[in-house]
């Protein structure tokens, strides 16, 4: 380990020159340049693949340098642990799932903790760092993690990093993602808290205006170089995003509008009996052709709604047609992880490909080149699944459903990690699929894009809090009916 001290005050915290990085034919960083200074929020944005997370490895010492150099603090390279005093909370969650969350506190935080009385100690800093952090979390310590829903597990993931002694630089890769409002607010007052006290943080996100309500500046990564950084308060949305660079501008403006009005001669393809808040007997209904929302707090019911269109005529569910689905969750059970891109992409697809049971490999290629292509997807048809970027790889679980010849489509919150103008592109895609007469079902935990639903059902504690039509998805009506113990608005 070379350590290198410095009396200097004003020099930054992090100083990236000219870092290179490569996997096999895959330049992940090609000389990447990048300064952080104590007690600064940096955002960094991106498209996926653009480098974001392998730069955030870099500077955990999860990963070395091709080319170019690293200085966190006087060090410039990482010692066993990592450089000293940085800690990140990753992407796709670093917790051991057999274990429960105080071992998995013990194991990350080892060297912080006692040795003696360790289960005690371990349990009590997580409870109290989730205290502090989500004071409404409800997550016991003695919880085992695969237990948890994927909202907790990155709650969990966000204290781990935080229980340290020595935090200087803390790095959120993607932490929102699967995070609702209240959870969200939480972590970035104390994003703000971390800085007062001088910690750097690192704020990696696709969600622009995240970004810019808690960064001081904002780093834009475009095929692995940061391209400009910007003063949070002197850019917009629209800025960051024509700067990652792409094709497609999304703002709320020019959102793709819902569909037409659906005609009541269609046949209902999907119903499903519910009861309201108050307690009366309602159905969520799905005709051909129609984008069909689930809203509310995450955990309110709207994936036992999923599973339930999915395991298809149990008791009194209708469900017509083939069906398709695109779990968010993609580490538990979205990609089969041995394999290349293309068979993860297929395997739905499979039968109706083949001609009397013989595969069609022509065809096969055929279809997988054009959802690459459509979607974008870095890395290509013959990467490992596991070698493409987190976005990516979800961006692959998406494509396998609409390859499929599912008529029904069923969306588990499906986009996370998925950048701005790729999402953009997959609404539209959903609008076209229904067009074609395709029905879809679908769960976000983000509030806006269910604005491209025709009809938007908002659950709260497993039953019916309310439907919105059109013009009347909006965030607040939806915000309103998942808390409103009084909305009577149910179908
Ligand atoms: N372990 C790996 N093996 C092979 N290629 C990799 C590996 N990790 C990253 N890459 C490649 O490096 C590039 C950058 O990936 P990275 O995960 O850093 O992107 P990102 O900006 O974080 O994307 P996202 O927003 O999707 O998370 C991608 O093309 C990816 O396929």
């Amino acid at each position: 380990m070379t350590i290198k001290t410095s009396n200097a005050s004003d020099r930054p915290l992090v100083q990236v020159s000219q870092a290179v990085k490569t996997y096999g034919h895959t330049r992940a960083l090609s000389g990447v340049e990048l300064q952080v200074n104590a007690g600064e929020v940096l955002g960094l944005v991106g498209h996926n693949g653009a480098g974001k997370s392998t730069l955030m490895r870099l500077l955990s010492g999860l990963e070395r340098l091709d080319n170019g150099t690293v200085d966190i603090g006087g060090m410039t390279t990482p010692g066993a642990f990592g450089f000293s005093g940085v800690r990140m909370a990753y992407q796709e969650s670093s917790l051991a799932p057999e274990l429960t969350v105080r071992d998995n506190i013990y194991l990350s935080s080892a060297r912080w903790l006692p040795r003696w009385c360790w289960h005690k100690a371990a349990a009590e800093s997580v409870v109290s760092r989730l205290g502090e952090i989500f004071p409404d979390h409800g997550i016991g310590p003695n919880e085992y993690v695969d237990d948890l829903p994927i909202a907790d597990r990155q709650r969990v993931e966000i204290a781990r990093a935080t229980i340290t002694d020595d935090l200087k630089l803390l790095i959120l890769d993607e932490p929102t993602e699967s995070l609702s409002g209240s959870a969200v607010d939480h972590l970035y007052n104390y994003v703000r808290k971390l800085k007062a006290t001088g910690v750097a943080v690192i704020l990696v996100s696709h969600r622009m205006r995240e970004i810019l309500s808690v960064s001081d500046r904002v780093a834009v990564m475009k095929d692995g170089a940061v391209v400009s950084i910007h003063r949070a308060g002197e850019v917009s949305e629209r800025d960051l995003l024509l700067a990652m660079g792409g094709e497609v501008l999304v703002t709320e403006a020019n959102a793709t509008p819902f569909g037409p009005a659906i005609d009541g001669g269609r046949s209902v393809v999907v119903r499903v009996p519910m009861t309201t808040v108050s307690g009366e007997a309602t159905e969520i209904t799905a005709r051909e052709g129609e984008v069909i929302g689930l809203a509310g707090i995450v955990g309110q019911g709207q994936e036992e709604v999923l599973d339930r269109i999915w395991h298809g005529k149990r008791g009194d569910i209708k469900v017509d047609a083939t069906r398709a689905y695109v779990p968010g969750d993609r580490q538990r059970s979205g990609i089969l992880p041995l394999w290349n891109v293309d068979r993860n992409l297929t395997i739905s697809a499979l039968s109706s490909l083949s001609r009397h049971g013989i595969r069609q490999f022509d065809a096969e290629e055929l279809l997988v080149d054009k959802w690459v292509k459509k979607l974008n997807i870095r890395g290509g048809s013959r990467a490992t699944i596991t070698g493409l970027s987190g976005g990516n790889q979800q961006k692959v679980i998406a494509a396998r459903a609409f390859a499929s010849n599912a008529r029904t489509i069923l969306l588990d919150d499906p986009f996370r990690g998925v950048d701005v103008h790729t999402k953009a592109e997959l609404y539209q895609l959903i609008r076209e699929e229904a067009a074609k007469g395709r029905t879809i079902v679908w769960f976000s935990s983000e509030n806006s894009e269910m604005q491209h639903c025709d009809r938007v059902y908002v659950l709260r504690a497993g039953r019916v809090a309310g439907v919105l039509h059109g013009t009347e998805i909006t965030d607040n009506r939806i915000i309103t009916m998942s808390f409103a113990e009084s909305e009577t608005n149910a179908a």
